[in-house]
């Protein structure tokens, strides 16, 4: 008997796993899935639900292979190449503010639109319409425009709102001029030096400081940022729930980058024994303070801090980074490590929680896929990197050979990893 080719594989894969989602969704009274925009517009399905979850992951690949085995390799690389025009029609909506100008529950016509966003209707038109074929606005008439579900988002989402706005229009150019960067700096480790600042023209200012000076700038950034933080695999409770914290007992926490101390909070609340320290820049930590429940705030300081220096707290039993080194290439990476040195004692724990790039060909597309895509989006903007596990023992070797690396972990669902080292100095010697 012929063996069964790979098309009827996959469509056997979407049809099997499409009815579980189908039938679970119908069994509990949720939603089923659509484009309307009065749908749900994350998956209806909680992401603990490791059966549904995992049906739902075999059906997106399946899909995707599927979708690349039809359209084939020739017409795949050559419409991917103008993949940025999704981007170019995302941004002029964003920019126009079309969303806002089409009633949520109704529709607009161009001419009311246009006069509502001042983009004259000719070039409206050819923008929303090509935005609508990747599923932002619908057409249910010729001349109208209605919402979709994704286009209700920026109208509903302001976070969201600010991740269109920062990556359409502060990282798309950044994008474009990376190469230029690269040929123009090779292997440069300078965030002065990634391609964001030769975009923008600000060579020898890192993107941080330059947007920084813009307070509408510096405002969508943290907005966006909200936005992928709070997204599907990143929420806090996988760092609660992820590590032995109970373990530590009456354990000091030191928070570097913290922000506004989110984090320690969360940590706060279930781990009643420990106390946490929240270090940051100076604007940053001033504010601080005000976002801390009120029955927290004996067990959580703030400290203005620059991680480049020397570490103030000393004998601390954790020195937590996340987000924080993904944001560095080695050599400033290195640079942090080291400043921690001078307040170690034998057996503190260093722990990062960020990416850590799978090793290639050992995790799904769709993950590989956005990691990969963190990985160079760091390049971009401040030519630091994502990094594997191999990459972190590397850091910390290359920082001093008495950090002990543990490892990098996670859990199902988590989009991030947690990476553990100690303070080993004694080991180190022998
Ligand atoms: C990407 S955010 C991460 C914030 C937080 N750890 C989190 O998980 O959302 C980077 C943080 O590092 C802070 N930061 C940047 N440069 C710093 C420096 N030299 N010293 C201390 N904090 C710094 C920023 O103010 C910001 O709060």
């Amino acid at each position: 008997m012929a063996s069964r080719s790979r098309l009827i594989e996959l469509t056997d894969i979407i049809a099997t796993e499409t009815n579980k989602i189908d039938q679970f969704l119908a069994e509990h009274g949720l939603p089923t899935l659509s484009f309307d925009p009065n749908a749900p517009a994350d998956f209806p399905v909680h992401s603990g639900n490791a059966d549904i979850q995992q049906a739902r992951r075999a059906v997106v690949i399946a899909t995707k292979e599927l979708h690349d085995l039809m359209v084939g390799p020739r017409e795949t690389i050559r419409w991917m190449a103008w993949s940025y025009n999704d981007n170019l029609s995302l941004h002029a909506v964003y920019h126009f503010n079309v969303a806002k100008a089409v009633p949520v529950d109704g529709e607009a016509s161009y001419t009311e639109i246009s006069k509502a966003t001042g983009l004259d209707e000719v070039n409206l038109k050819r923008l929303v319409r090509h935005a609508m074929t990747n599923r932002i606005f619908k057409e249910p008439k010729d001349g109208y425009v209605a919402h979709t579900a994704a286009s209700r988002l920026l109208v509903d989402d302001p976070q969201m709102i600010d991740w269109v706005g920062l990556c359409s229009a502060d990282f798309f150019p950044a994008a474009a001029h990376t190469v230029d960067a690269m040929v123009k700096y090779p292997g440069s480790q300078e965030p002065g030096e990634a391609g964001f600042t030769v975009a923008w023209r600000h060579e020898g200012t890192p993107m941080f400081l330059e947007i920084g000076k813009n307070p509408a700038r510096a405002k969508r950034f943290g907005g966006a940022m909200s936005s992928l933080t709070g997204g599907e695999g990143y929420e806090v409770d996988y760092l609660v729930n992820g590590y032995p914290w109970e373990e530590l007992g009456d354990a000091t926490f030191v928070d570097i980058g913290g922000s506004h101390g989110f984090v320690c909070v969360a940590l706060a609340k279930r781990f009643p024994r420990m106390k946490f320290v929240v270090q940051d820049l100076p604007k940053t930590v001033a504010d601080g303070p005000s976002k801390i429940p009120p029955e927290l705030s004996d067990r959580i300081e703030f400290q203005a801090h620059d991680f480049y220096t020397d570490q103030p707290v000393k004998d601390a039993d954790v020195y937590f980074f996340r987000w924080i080194i993904h944001n560095q290439s080695d050599k400033y990476g290195v640079k942090i490590l080291r400043a921690l040195i001078p307040a170690l004692k034998p057996g503190a724990k260093i722990i990062i929680n960020d990416n850590c790039l799978p090793k290639p060909n050992t995790v799904d597309i769709w993950d590989e896929k956005i990691t990969r895509t963190m990985d160079i989006t760091m390049l971009k903007l401040l030519n630091a990197r994502e990094r594997d596990e191999d990459d972190y023992a590397e850091l910390f070797r290359q920082a001093d050979p008495r950090f002990k690396f543990l490892g990098a972990g996670t859990s199902k669902g988590c989009r991030m990893h947690i990476m553990e080292a100690v303070w080993n100095p004694e080991g180190a010697a022998t």
